[in-house]
């Protein structure tokens, strides 16, 4: 498990230990962390030229630092001094260590031509010190254009606890950011670490315990690995049979939308569901059964629909492709009635964006899945841009109104309930934002449920098995959702 704590709680976990130990103490143990992880991303540090980014706070101090020790051992180090001030501890450092230091112009128009862009563009290294937790909002100039030259510079970039530019808590990118090759975080992971667009700028998190763990509270967002994922999945026994494996009630596409059913029933069955039970109209009855014939299969009654819905299942799945008509509403309603969890999916999200009492009056699990533009319309004024931009909070926020757990789709899959830390998905990825990888992904959510676990370990460990699920469908070409039922299985297994 990787855990993650605001930055607040970081600061406060910081001053008490900073309070038991000599001045400095803690500087020097990120400045050894930060330097081997250069080392190893340079593999030759002798002769290597390294700049270093150095804003006026303690990250910038933590790049002077490191830049010493790369310095002693053979490196060539230019520091380029971005803002105000410096740390001048970590400059006489560097410079008696046989580093120089530039100033960049404060002028951001004058960047372009000066020494400091010279410097950066013939650099083996990039370090990123310009701000780290204590930056506030989008990066002011002249950082902003500093950090315009590193990314169009080839050198890899290594960045000091956090991508210069993203926002710590949130992930939230507001103008021009870094994009690091390597992260290197201390004492605890960022939020913004694990949560797009922030992830995406954060490349390979590397982890440097500079001993603030007995400090920490109990995390704010939790990134499950695969460890914890193997620790979750249900594993049958010589005792388990279909029943004990888990029987899944779904009432998932339509005539209009066949491929749905057979996407979501497909998800369940790929995942080792025990049984599913399916409901539907005729048409999409027979798709279903043409493709999964081991589904036991029920065509509603067009006299009585609710009253030919399957009884005797363990968990249920409800919306993908099955449409706003009343009849559809009246049979979600129904499923809610009932007192096992309900995964409520697409159609069905928009149903509860319109009527939220039928979730916050429910006393048994509820699980909503929606994608942005969805959660956007289960909270009052929010649009799908907001959404966008602080995944985080809008996921809470909806676990908060609506008391249920909320998964929200999308380049960063995140889980939000009340009560718990928010997990964050790390084997998303933009191969999946095709048509039906959803009703795929209800299915393998699905199919946890019915087996017992937890609606937030289902939905968490659901996200991880079906991003992994498309990154080994993925042999260079694209893929359609229908690929992820061969590769479910094998991500199954290479998690063990
Ligand atoms: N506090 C501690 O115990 C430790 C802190 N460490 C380092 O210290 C960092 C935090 O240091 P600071 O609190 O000095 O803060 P930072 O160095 O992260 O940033 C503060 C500086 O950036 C400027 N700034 C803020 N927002 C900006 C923006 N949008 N554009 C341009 N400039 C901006 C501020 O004016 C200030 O000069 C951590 O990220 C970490 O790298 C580590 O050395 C480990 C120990
Ligand atoms: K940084």
């Amino acid at each position: 498990m990787r855990n993650a704590h605001a930055v607040a709680t970081v600061r406060k976990a910081e001053s008490a230990l900073m309070a038991r130990l000599p001045e400095g103490a803690l500087m020097q143990r990120a400045a050894a962390g930060l330097a081997a992880a250069c080392s190893r991303v340079l593999r030759r540090t002798y002769g290597a030229r390294v700049v270093l980014l150095v804003g006026s706070g303690d990250n910038g101090g933590d790049a002077l630092y490191a830049g010493t020790l790369l310095a002693r051992r053979g490196a060539s180090v230019r520091a380029v001094l971005v803002g105000s001030r410096v740390h001048e501890g970590g400059a006489a450092a560097l410079r008696s260590a046989g580093g120089r230091t530039v100033a960049a112009p404060r002028e951001a128009e004058s960047v372009g031509d000066s020494e400091a862009a010279a410097e950066i563009a013939a650099a083996d290294l990039l370090v990123d010190g310009l701000v780290g937790i204590g930056g506030s909002g989008g990066l002011r100039e002249p950082h902003s254009a500093v950090a315009a030259l590193a990314g169009a510079a080839e050198a890899p970039t290594v960045a000091v606890d956090l991508p210069s530019g993203i926002d710590a808590d949130t992930g939230t990118v507001d103008g021009p950011a870094v994009r690091a090759d390597v992260t290197v975080t201390f004492g605890t992971h960022k939020p913004g670490l694990f949560v797009d667009p922030g992830a995406g700028h954060a490349g390979v998190v590397e982890f440097v315990d500079i001993g603030l763990g007995p400090e920490l509270p109990g995390p704010s967002l939790e990134c499950l690995q695969a460890e914890d994922v193997a620790r979750l999945l249900p594993h049958p026994t010589a005792e388990s049979d279909k029943y004990r494996r888990g029987v899944l009630g779904m009432a998932v596409g339509s005539d209009r939308y066949r491929g749905a059913a057979v996407l979501a029933v497909g998800g369940a069955m790929r995942t080792g569901v025990g049984m599913v039970r399916y409901a539907g109209a005729e048409g999409v009855v027979t798709e279903v059964l043409n493709r999964w014939p081991e589904t036991v299969a029920s065509t509603l009654d067009p006299m009585d629909p609710l009253g030919s819905l399957p009884g005797r299942v363990a968990a249920w799945v409800v919306g993908p492709g099955r449409g706003l008509h009343p009849m559809a509403q009246a049979e979600l309603e129904a499923v809610l009635a009932t007192p096992q969890p309900v995964l409520a999916d697409a159609d069905a999200v928009t149903v509860v964006s319109k009527k939220p009492e039928l979730v916050r009056e429910r006393s048994a699990h509820t699980l909503l899945t929606p994608h942005a533009g969805e959660l956007a319309r289960l909270l009052p004024d929010t649009e799908r841009a907001d959404v966008e931009g602080d995944r985080l909070s809008s996921v809470a926020r909806a676990a908060d109104e609506y008391g249920c757990t909320v998964l929200l789709k999308g380049s960063t899959t995140v889980v939000a309930e009340p009560g718990h830390p928010a997990v964050a998905n790390p084997t998303g990825s933009p191969l999946l934002a095709t048509a039906g990888t959803g009703d795929v992904l209800a299915g393998v959510i699905g199919a946890f449920l019915a087996a017992g676990l937890a609606p937030r370990e289902a939905a968490a460990a659901g996200a991880y098995v079906h991003g992994l699920a498309a990154r080994i469908a993925h042999d260079g070409a694209a893929i359609s959702a229908s690929d992820l039922f061969d590769a479910l299985p094998l991500a199954l297994a290479e998690i063990g």
